[in-house]
Parts: structure tokens; sequence; C-alpha cells
């Protein structure tokens, strides 16, 4: 590489710092969410003076900065009191109420719960007995909650955490969730007995537009390349690509390839070329996300699916059972459940002589699907 153009700092690498774009990174400066970041501040102000939080309802499309906000706020809490206990619950991973409480226990005793196993009154009995014991609130924030919701979890999984006070008199909790679901109206799929104890107060994130979305990963690429390694007419494109779907994700998965691209061709600075490139794949992130998290007995169906695309629910079934022998009730589930992440779609349509089927048939591109379940 030249150093003969006087970039002295160069060090064989377009980045400054590679960090910047990877998934788990907090960014410095979180602009565009001033309204959001005060609503969800009001909702907790009570914890910081000891009583009971209202509880939130976050929600809005994906990568529109919701789990960031919640990193953000937790930050600034533990900054100003060590009375709150915060914990933020990724649903994904963990999503039955059993499951949530293990990282809650987690959070407050610093290891883990015994992998021998306890029942989940005595899990939630600790809990809420070291709350109590040390006078502290605790405030859960169930990120991507539904995934609660697939697995029929949320009600119970909420039912506990809001009526904690009755069974632990003197325990405060307050709960957030978190959802990005917009087909999910998750409060009106809850239980009428958690419906009527949970009134949540709402903040929602909508996509950012496009000049937003430029700012902030102006804002990336300032941290992340040297100096003149992006240049303003590919920040844009890179902008525009993003904001087809909204979801910044994208951005920032399509800077970092980017820059890998411009480094495997030896060049210093990132083309229009190295772009279109990695957007490629950087336009499925948000499909990779979804199948990452997805259970063996999931990834067969989509395969199935793939092999069966279009064809009736029985006729996917016969390829699903035959990998997994598992039966028609749990298909029946998990059809439901990698429709509601809107990785299939379900159409009912009228069958000839055998009244109404539905037929499977994927949402992504197939070989895009294939690709990310080997
Ligand atoms: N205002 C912002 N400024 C800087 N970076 C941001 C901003 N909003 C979001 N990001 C970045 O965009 C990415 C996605 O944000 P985040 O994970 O908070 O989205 P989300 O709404 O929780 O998504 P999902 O619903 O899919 O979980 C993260 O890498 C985050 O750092």
């Amino acid at each position: 590489m030249g150093g003969d153009e006087g970039m002295l700092s160069w060090d064989e690498s377009v980045f400054r710092d590679e960090h910047v774009f990877e998934i788990d990174y907090v960014p410095e400066a979180f602009v565009h969410r001033e309204s959001q970041m005060q609503g969800l501040s009001h909702a907790l102000r009570p914890a910081l003076r000891g009583s009971r939080p209202l509880n939130v309802s976050v929600r809005g499309p994906p990568g529109t900065g919701k789990t960031t906000a919640i990193q953000k706020l937790f930050g600034e809490v533990a900054a100003e009191t060590a009375e709150v206990e915060t914990i933020r619950v990724n649903c994904q991973v963990n999503s039955t109420r059993y499951a949530v409480f293990s990282r809650l226990f987690e959070g407050c005793f610093d290891y883990e719960p015994p992998s021998s196993g306890i029942s989940f009154k005595k899990l939630f009995g600790q809990i809420a007995e070291k709350l109590i014991e040390e006078d502290r609130v605790l405030v859960v924030a169930l990120d991507d909650v539904n995934y609660l919701f697939y697995e029929n979890e949320a009600s119970d999984t909420l039912y506990s955490l809001l009526r904690a006070h009755e069974e632990h008199p003197g325990a405060r909790i307050g709960v957030i969730v978190v959802s990005s679901d917009p087909t999910l109206e998750a409060i009106d799929e809850l239980d009428a007995r958690v419906q009527s104890v949970f009134r949540p107060e709402d903040v929602y994130f909508p996509v950012y537009d496009e000049p937003e979305i430029e700012e902030i990963l102006g804002e990336r690429v300032k941290r992340g390349f040297h100096d003149g390694v992006v240049s303003g007419d590919v920040l844009s494109r890179v902008a525009a690509l993003t904001a087809e779907s909204g979801d910044l994700r994208v951005g920032i998965d399509l800077l970092r390839r980017a820059g890998l691209n411009a480094e495997a061709r030896a060049s210093q600075v990132v083309e229009g070329g190295d772009v279109e490139d990695a957007y490629e794949t950087s336009k499925h992130v948000h499909l990779s996300r979804s199948l990452a998290n997805l259970a063996a007995s999931e990834r067969e169906l989509l395969a199935a699916i793939a092999d069966n695309d279009g064809e009736q629910a029985g006729a996917v079934y016969e390829a699903f059972h035959e990998r997994t022998d598992l039966g028609y009730t749990r298909y029946s589930e998990l059809v439901n459940k990698v429709d509601q992440l809107g990785l299939i779609d379900a159409e009912y349509a009228d069958v000839e002589g055998r009244g109404r089927s539905r037929s499977l048939s994927l949402s992504y591109d197939r070989e895009a699907v294939l690709d990310r379940l080997e």
C-alpha cells in the first residue's frame, strides 16, 4: 500500500476502529431519539426515588434504536444510583418464563441459578427476597418480547412480574416490553388477567428518514474509518440503500463489508462498487438475524418449505415429518411461529374437493434462505 500519499498512520487497513461496526457496539452519540429517551426516563423516574416505575411498551420496526435506547437508559440509571437494578433480557434466546427468570437471577446474584434446576417458585422467591433485603427496585426490559408470544409464554411471564408485590410484599418491579413485530398488537394478545394490571406507557420508534440515516452513519464512518476512505458520495449511496428497509443495521453492516471489499482490492478508498457488492449480503441482515436464533426443528421446517415452495401445508408436513419425526400439532405451531417472524407467507386457498387449505412459501429469496440454513 502506498505510504507515498503521506498517510502515516495507515497501518495497512482502511479501518481506524473496526469495532464500531460490530453488533454489540453501543454508539456514543445517539441522535434523533430525544423524545423517546425522555419518555423512557419519565417512566423510570419513580424508581430513582425508590418507588415502582411505570411500565412501558416500546415498539417500532427493526433497527430503529430500541435496544440501544434501553442500553443508554440503563447506563444512565447505573451512573445515577446503585439502588436500582436494571436487567435487559433478550427473549430471542430466552423465550420461556423460566429462562427469563434465570437471567434475572443471574443479574441479581452475578452467578447462574443452579444447573441442577430449581422450581420456578423458588427461583422467583430468591430473586424477590434479594431485592427486598437490599431495598432495591428492579427494572426489567424484555427485549424482542414477541418471541415470548410465539412460545405462548408472554402472559405467564408478565403476570409473574407485574403481580410480584402481591406474592412478595415489598418487591418493586417495573417492566419495559420491547417489540419490533408490526403485526403483534402485543397487549391485546395477553390474557385478560394480565391486561387488567398491564397499562404501559407507549414509546414509539419510527424508522429514520434518509437524512437522519446519513447523519448517523456519517458519525460511524468518522469513528470507524480513516479520513478520506469513505467519500460523501459513497456515504450517500449507503444511506439510500439503508433507507430502503429503514433498518440501520443494514447500513452498518454495509459499511463494514464495503471496507473489507476495498481492503481485498488493496485499495485505500471505498468505491461505489464495493458498496454494491456488499449490499447483496448486507440487505439480508434481518434474515440472517432471524435465522440465527431458530431451533433445529424450525430450521428443518424452513428447509422443508424451501424444497416445497408454494405447496399446500399438508404436502410440506410430509417433508417436515420425514426430516424430524415430529407430529402435526407441533408442525402447526412452528408454521405459525415462522409465519409471525415474517419468514414465510401462509395463504389460505380453496383446494378442489378438500375445502380450504394453506399454501406455504418463503418470504425471502430461496437461495438466501438456504445459504443461511447451512
Ligand atoms: N440514533 C442512533 N445513533 C447511532 N446508532 C444507532 C442509532 N439508532 C440505532 N443505531 C444503531 O443501529 C443498530 C440497530 O439498533 P438497535 O439494535 O438499537 O435497534 P432495535 O430497534 O432494537 O432493533 P430490533 O427491533 O431489530 O431489535 C445498532 O447497531 C445501533 O448502534
